[in-house]
């Protein structure tokens, strides 16, 4: 059978386009919530007969889909309203369910499991013996160690336990899944995830704000290679100016929060790390939780229903099962289960993952009323904003001192500089690496990069925007991308970078709605119930207006903004600009052995 059904007369009565949008919207709601349920039973217990139900199922849903497509194109989209057409609009947008060759479609469902499985449930035999999985052992250990050949160890383990275990099975990943979205007309499977921002210039708005953004990140990394140095000893440094990857206290350089202590400009200050304190007081994950629902509930917005303390999964089990760690949340389509699955630990990272997980579970609440294919972000972007944007307040002093955990607030213009650097730590340092992951993805399934070649490009990418080299040479059968949980799940990941600009545009317009007068980075909209209108109503709408829209109810504008973010961060950027002098910058590509790099450089900056 094919997807496409026969060429009937095209349907213009509105009481036959309602009764479809009505059928369609229950029997979607159904086959959904079924997914989602199967899906849950696996990420929170993986086993083969799991996994099984979940493909059988993944199936099923792909054969309604098929058949909702079907029906759609029989009627005829010129007559109907906006909102309508919009519907069918997404009714049709099935994404790898337009395989309709059974067999395919349950190669490329069972290739994408196995790889997140592997992922999942990798193990790194340490040189002391020991087995460690990536959460919370390896995580843990790349954040707190400060001993070279042992960060080497766990970080040379995890790529080859991971990514290494999958990159055949990535290319087959890569052909499966074009060949299923070219059939409805994509022309391959980057293109099909951008089209879920209906912007025909995303690529380069998206290229012109990393542009935009790189000075700081620049002048980020110097501050951040000069410090290590001096932890690490300069002979650990390529004289191509990059830093070796395994050395900023996060297993993908993505983040460097757990350096605070070595990179707070100004010493002697009060701890702006909150871990200590919270495992002082003897912080629980439900603690964890209830504090990032205080906050949703002192704005006036929607508070989490029993059926999420009763259903999620906040810790780890300890009953050997084996569970994906990535945290998520969950939406179950039938308007009253929603769920978080965390292996939260007591830190101050997991509290900030628990306000971004938790402002997912805020816009699915939200949104809960309007019909299926309008049970979405505006754009992916938004939906990974929302906590973010919460936490942007539950992050400064003011509101840490406000729930005891941290002793005094001091705003000193040192104490401000150390509060910056906190959080550019998290955020400055992450925006290359939101940006390039699927600079490398887009290039793959574009076909430009073929798999002999996707190490190498992967580390292209890592040199030239973040700034960061391999500390080992590389070898062809390395996959380093499998090393990042989004590749083998395959999640896009650009709607990270556009996050991180936009959520800043949405502070600044929260902090307005509070009649908040200071500088951005203090503002904290705790208790403003008309910021919380502010935001639920623009979470309201879910996907069912374009994203400029939404964007302009809430910015009054309608574009993606550098701007606030720059400015939250422009006093940090001073004093980075102070400090580091001429000594900023990385040489573009890759470092080899040191007197090949040399001897290119020598030529280069003649
Ligand atoms: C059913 C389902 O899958 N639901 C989706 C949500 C939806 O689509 O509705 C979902 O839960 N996705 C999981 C994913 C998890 C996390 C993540 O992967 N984060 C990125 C980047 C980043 C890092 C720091 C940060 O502060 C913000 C982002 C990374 O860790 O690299 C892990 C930690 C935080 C968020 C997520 O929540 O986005
Ligand atoms: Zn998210």
């Amino acid at each position: 059978s094919t997807l496409f059904g026969v060429k009937g007369q095209s349907i213009s009565d509105p009481t036959e386009i309602q009764s479809f949008l009505d059928n369609f919207n229950s029997q979607a709601q159904a086959v959904f919530y079924k997914q989602s349920e199967v899906s849950w039973t696996y990420y929170t217990n993986i086993t083969d007969y799991n996994q099984k139900l979940m493909l059988d199922e993944q199936l099923m849903s792909a054969k309604f889909s098929q058949e909702a497509y079907r029906n759609a194109t029989r009627f005829n989209l010129t007559v109907m309203t906006q909102e309508d057409r919009r519907l069918f609009i997404k009714i049709m947008d099935i994404g790898t369910a337009a395989q309709t060759n059974e067999t395919k479609l349950a190669y490329l469902n069972k290739v994408q499991s196995d790889m997140e499985t592997i992922y999942s449930t990798a193990k790194v035999t340490m040189p002391s013996g020991q087995r460690l999985p990536l959460d919370p052992d390896l995580t843990q250990l790349m954040a707190t160690s400060r001993n070279y050949d042992e960060l080497l160890a766990a970080w040379l383990g995890w790529r080859a336990e991971s990514g290494g275990k999958m990159k055949n099975l990535y290319a087959e990943y890569v052909e499966y899944n074009n060949e299923a979205v070219k059939i409805l007309g994509h022309a391959d499977t980057g293109a099909y995830w951008r089209s879920w921002y209906d912007t025909p210039t995303f690529e380069d708005d998206v290229r012109a704000l990393f542009d935009q953004l790189r000075p700081l990140y620049e002048q980020l990394h110097a501050y951040a290679r000069r410090k290590l140095k001096q932890i690490y000893g300069n002979d650990k440094f390529p004289s191509s100016g990059h830093i070796p990857a395994h050395l900023l206290g996060n297993m993908w350089a993505q983040q460097w929060s757990s350096l605070i202590d070595e990179l707070t400009p100004y010493k002697g200050k009060p701890t702006l790390d909150v871990t200590d304190e919270m495992v002082r007081q003897n912080y629980t994950a439900i603690r964890i939780f209830q504090t990032a629902d205080d906050f949703f509930k002192s704005l006036g917005m929607i508070p989490m229903p029993d059926t999420f303390w009763d259903k999620s999964l906040l810790e780890k089990p300890q009953d050997g099962r084996e569970v994906v760690c990535h945290a998520s949340a969950w939406d179950f389509y039938n308007g009253r289960d929603f769920r978080i699955k965390q292996c939260t630990v007591i830190t101050a990272e997991d509290l900030e993952t628990a306000h971004h997980e938790m402002g997912h579970i805020e816009y699915f609440l939200q949104y809960k009323d309007q019909p299926v294919s309008f049970r979405d972000g505006a754009n992916p972007g938004f939906h990974e904003a929302v906590g973010d944007v919460i936490s942007l307040s539950v992050q400064t002093p003011e509101h840490m001192h406000s729930i005891g955990l941290i002793p005094t607030v001091s705003n000193d213009t040192e104490s401000d500089i150390n509060f910056l650097m906190s959080m550019a730590l998290q955020k400055i340092a992450f925006l290359p690496f939101g940006y390039l992951i699927d600079q490398w993805r887009w290039s793959v399934f574009r076909g430009e990069t073929t798999p002999e070649k996707y190490n190498e490009e992967w580390w292209n990418l890592r040199c030239r925007y973040q700034g960061i080299s391999s500390p080992v040479p590389l070898t062809s059968s390395d996959f380093d991308p499998g090393a990042k949980y989004h590749i083998p799940a395959g999640v896009p990941y650009i709607r990270y970078f556009v996050s991180f600009v936009i959520q800043f545009q949405f502070h600044k317009a929260l902090c307005d709605e509070a009649n908040y007068r200071g500088p951005l980075h203090r503002c904290d909209i705790y208790n403003s119930k008309p910021a919380g209108t502010l935001l639920s109503n623009m979470l309201k709408l879910g996907s069912s207006k374009p994203w400029p829209e939404a964007m302009n109810l809430l910015t009054r504008q309608r574009k993606m903004d550098a701007q606030p973010l720059m400015d939250y961060f422009k006093p940090l950027l001073e004093y980075l600009r102070q400090e580091n002098g001429n000594d900023y910058g990385w040489h573009p590509i890759c470092p080899t052995d040191p007197t090949e790099i040399q001897e290119f450089l020598d030529n280069y900056s003649s």
